[in-house]
């Protein structure tokens, strides 16, 4: 398969990466069309088949157009993509928010497929959730499912309007996940903690409590109540956190981005 990518920073590079890795597609049949010139030293160390900073006509050439620059720069992109696009390729978006009609409509194409990935793709251990018009007929779609498989697992949504919650919860997701990490090892250096040894006891942790929530034959709550001992240091830690509303308060974060999600939607 030919794949054309127009956006070729953090998740476009990904999903590169990752097609490469399984032998899915050759560096010579990547087109990289990337605005950025600070980013054009590793993008040719990727060897592509064509570096370039515009769309244009050779762009027709690829089976797959892959979307992954920021929402707010795909009406410029589609300007030009739209000039080019072939009838028989297929668009995959991965653009936050941006429906599957308003790509079809800013490209006058109707093949579009549209997908929300997460950062652990850049390791083979993303979520991927997607959704496709009925024009991707199946044969396109398995292939398509096949390379976004090789970013980690995927998940297929009848329902494209569920792809903003998606983004809300998986797709930036790990951003959260980091966001706890760290003000766990914040508090552990102002205990007194080396930064070093905060972040190996922080890390650790959460890779072994992540194991035992896979492999433990026992509900979340459960898993808390065997770590909280009556009277003991965790209920201490635990109560803080519901008086501060904590869980309330990552719940509005991720409404929050959802909100944001469906305004982007709208343009
Ligand atoms: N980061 C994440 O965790 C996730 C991101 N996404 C989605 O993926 C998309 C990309 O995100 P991410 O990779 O983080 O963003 P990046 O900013 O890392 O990459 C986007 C790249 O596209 C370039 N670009 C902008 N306009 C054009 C153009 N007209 N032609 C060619 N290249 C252009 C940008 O250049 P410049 O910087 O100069 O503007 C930038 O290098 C977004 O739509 C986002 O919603 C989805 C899931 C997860
Ligand atoms: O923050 C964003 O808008 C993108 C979408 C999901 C993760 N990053």
């Amino acid at each position: 398969m030919k794949i054309a990518i127009i956006g070729c920073g953090n998740m476009g590079m990904a999903f590169a990466r990752a097609f490469l890795k399984f032998d899915l597609v050759k560096n010579q049949d990547f087109l990289l069309v990337e605005k950025s010139t600070d980013r054009m030293d590793s993008l040719t160390a990727f060897q592509p088949g064509v570096i370039t900073g515009v769309i244009g006509p050779q762009i027709g050439e690829y089976d797959l157009i892959i979307v992954s620059v920021k929402p707010q720069d795909f009406l410029s992109v589609a300007s030009s993509l739209k000039e080019v696009i072939q009838p028989s390729q297929v668009v995959l978006s991965i653009m936050a928010g941006v429906t599957i009609e308003g790509i079809q409509s800013a490209l006058e194409h109707k093949a579009v497929i549209r997908a929300m990935p997460n950062t652990p793709a850049m390791l083979g251990m993303g979520i991927t959730a997607y959704s496709a018009s009925p024009e991707v007929d199946i044969h396109q779609l398995r292939k398509i499912e096949n390379l976004i498989n090789a970013t980690g697992r995927s998940v297929f949504l009848e329902d494209e309007d569920q792809l903003n919650a998606v983004t809300a919860l998986s797709g930036s997701g790990p951003a959260y996940f980091f966001y706890v990490v760290k003000a766990m090892i914040e508090a552990g250096k102002q205990m007194g903690f080396e930064e070093s040894v905060a972040a190996l006891l922080v890390k650790q942790t959460m890779l072994g409590s992540y194991h035992l929530i896979n492999n433990a034959d026992k509900s979340l709550d459960d898993l808390i109540k065997a770590v909280a001992s009556k009277g003991g240091t965790t209920e201490a830690a635990l109560r803080q956190f519901e008086a501060g509303g904590l869980d309330k308060t990552l719940e509005n974060g991720i409404f929050a981005a959802q909100v944001r999600s469906t305004e982007l939607s709208k343009g």
